[in-house]
């Protein structure tokens, strides 16, 4: 049985990304306010719209501080942020959704959102994401890092130089791999049940323009930075 040892660059790294992803949350709580109060459709969309804008940006700022990504070539850097600022969101949910609750507070917080205005035929997909993420049960570390590869993913459209990239996901991917042997031993599988969620964190993304544009209300507006992000208008 091969011993895993984390290198001491290997803990400065996480350090550094654990560092940034706790800096960069999102500023209010939005489960807490879903669980709050009962909203409209019109003011759950207008809520998805100000977590997502906000979302963006607590992502620029996270994706800046991952060693390396600055040196990137400009262009590219951008072709990074817009491919996956959609699956960073929806793995923002999740770990939303995941975070243990008072008694049927999950519950509650499931209703409001089947309730919020999503069209039904995306409700079963998103939720079935959410609960395989809380069946993983990551930690911190896992969850940064996860974060950091689905960023560095260097696959996206229009990213020149993906030897770049690569060269900076691949020490991320590295470091989550011992971590998970580390946390799970009793799972040798769990860092490829981790990478797996990534492939459904992609079939996910895919409906999500549709998602937004068939919320149950009309004359849906996105702010000018979501139209930029999000497939829409
Ligand atoms: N965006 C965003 C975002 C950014 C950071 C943190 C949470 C976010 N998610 C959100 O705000 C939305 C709310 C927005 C109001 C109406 C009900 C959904 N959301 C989504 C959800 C994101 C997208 C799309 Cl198309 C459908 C749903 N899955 C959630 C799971 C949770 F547990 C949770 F609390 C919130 C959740």
């Amino acid at each position: 049985k091969e011993k895993v040892e984390i290198t001491k660059e290997q803990k400065a790294l996480t350090k550094v990304i654990v560092e940034a992803y706790n800096r960069h949350q999102i500023p209010q709580d939005v489960a807490k306010k879903l669980l709050q109060d009962q909203y409209s459709v019109e003011e759950n969309f207008l809520l998805l719209t100000e977590m997502a804008t906000s979302q963006v940006q607590v992502i620029v700022e996270f994706t800046k501080s991952i060693p390396g990504f600055l040196s990137l070539d400009h262009e590219d850097q951008i072709a990074l942020l817009k491919g996956s600022a959609v699956e960073a969101m929806f793995l923002r949910s999740a770990q939303v959704f995941s975070k243990k609750m008072p008694n049927g507070h999950n519950g509650i917080l499931e209703e409001r959102i089947r309730k919020s205005g999503i069209s039904e035929e995306f409700i079963t997909p998103m939720f079935n994401f959410y609960k395989s993420i809380i069946g993983l049960h990551m930690s911190l570390e896992e969850q940064a890092l996860l974060t950091a590869i689905t960023i560095l993913t260097p696959d996206r459209p229009y990213v020149k130089d993906h030897q770049a990239v690569e060269k900076l996901q691949e020490p991320m991917l590295d470091v989550l791999r011992k971590v998970c042997v580390l946390q799970h031993p009793q799972e040798p599988q769990y860092f490829a049940r981790l990478l797996g969620r990534l492939t459904e964190l992609r079939t996910l993304t895919h409906y999500h323009a549709e998602m937004l544009t068939s919320w149950r209300m009309n004359d849906h507006k996105f702010t000018p930075l979501l139209c930029e992000i999000w497939d829409v208008q």
